[in-house]
């Protein structure tokens, strides 16, 4: 058994228009490949929402800040098709750099505010490069349904920001982190750690864990974050770039824990660049 495979557009809509007059509803779960359980969760959830269900995997250069770090990117593309198999994906759509940026492509999708901080102050272009991307995906799927993980957090509330803004019929649904026993978020980035690298990793999960409940508790806001910062840095991470609160959905900095939340942080243990993020609640609420 295989999954079937398509590398061009007017293929994908082939079989898209297929599914369609049959009436069947249609998701898509975005990927750059080196399939993971993270990605998995995405495709089950998928399953359980929709008729038919497209995986797409484009390591899309656009959104690299970094030649090294494209160059280093993963590339699985037979494994990623084996991994798919059991689950019971109907389609993995794998465009070249070509078909997705033919020659004379010129069009960005740039989202103000959410796309500028964070990450994005971090990775100039990135979020442009997300955006451009994922709205193509979506034109080309035509997809009711798109499938993010919360392990991206601004990346995920940039797509709804985006969908929202560019009247894109494609409802955004959201996954929550999966992880490895110890609390390390999945990455395909995890691979580039070293043996004593991935000992250290876990450590900024459960950082930002107790973190986020000494601010529920009331702890004060610059200096809980700033002894956070501190207690990456001891465990052995190289940077941390930012570890910062932020409003849940329209993640604009926050000055106290008086609404729901997200504590995101992106760090650098040797040369291997990780993000994560845990939900925080208001001050005085027993969750
Ligand atoms: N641990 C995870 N739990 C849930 N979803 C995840 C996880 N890791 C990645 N995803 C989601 O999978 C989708 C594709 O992500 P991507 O292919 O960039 O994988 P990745 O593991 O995040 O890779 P990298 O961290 O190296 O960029 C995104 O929606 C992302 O949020
Ligand atoms: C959404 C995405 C597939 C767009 O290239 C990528 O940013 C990712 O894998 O999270
Ligand atoms: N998972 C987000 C894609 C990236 O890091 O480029």
């Amino acid at each position: 058994m295989s999954v079937p495979i398509v590398r061009t557009v007017a293929e994908l809509r082939t079989v898209v228009a297929g599914w369609r007059r049959s009436g069947a509803s249609v998701a898509v779960v975005p990927t750059m490949g080196a399939l993971h359980e993270g990605h998995l969760s995405l495709v089950r959830a998928a399953l359980q929402q929709a008729d038919q269900v497209i995986v797409t995997l484009f390591v899309n250069p656009k959104q690299f800040n970094s030649a090294a770090d494209l160059t280093a990117y993963p590339r699985t593309e037979n494994q990623d098709a084996a991994k798919l198999v059991p689950l019971g994906a109907h389609l993995l759509y794998v465009p070249d750099a070509e078909e997705m940026y033919p020659a004379g492509f010129a069009t960005t999708v740039s989202v103000a505010a959410i796309g500028e901080s964070l990450c994005g102050a971090f990775r100039p272009g990135h979020f442009d490069g997300v955006a451009t991307v994922v709205a193509k995906l979506f034109l080309q799927t035509g997809a009711d349904f798109a499938f993010f993980g919360e392990k991206d957090f601004q990346q995920l509330q940039l797509v709804r920001r985006m969908v929202k803004d560019l009247d894109i019929p494609t409802t955004v649904v959201a996954c929550p982190t999966v992880r490895e026993v110890d609390g390390l978020a999945l990455s395909s980035r995890n691979v580039r750690l070293s043996p004593a690298e991935r000992a250290i990793a876990p450590k900024l999960a459960s950082v930002l864990v107790e973190t986020a409940e000494r601010l529920a508790r009331g702890g004060p806001l610059l200096a809980t974050l700033a002894e956070a910062r501190a207690a990456t840095l001891a465990a052995g991470y190289r940077e941390v770039e930012y570890l910062e609160l932020r409003g849940e959905a329209d993640l604009q900095p926050m000055t106290s824990v008086d609404r729901p939340a997200r504590l995101l942080v992106a760090a650098w243990l040797g040369d291997t660049r990780l993000i994560d993020n845990v939900t925080t609640s208001p001050i005085g609420s027993t969750n």
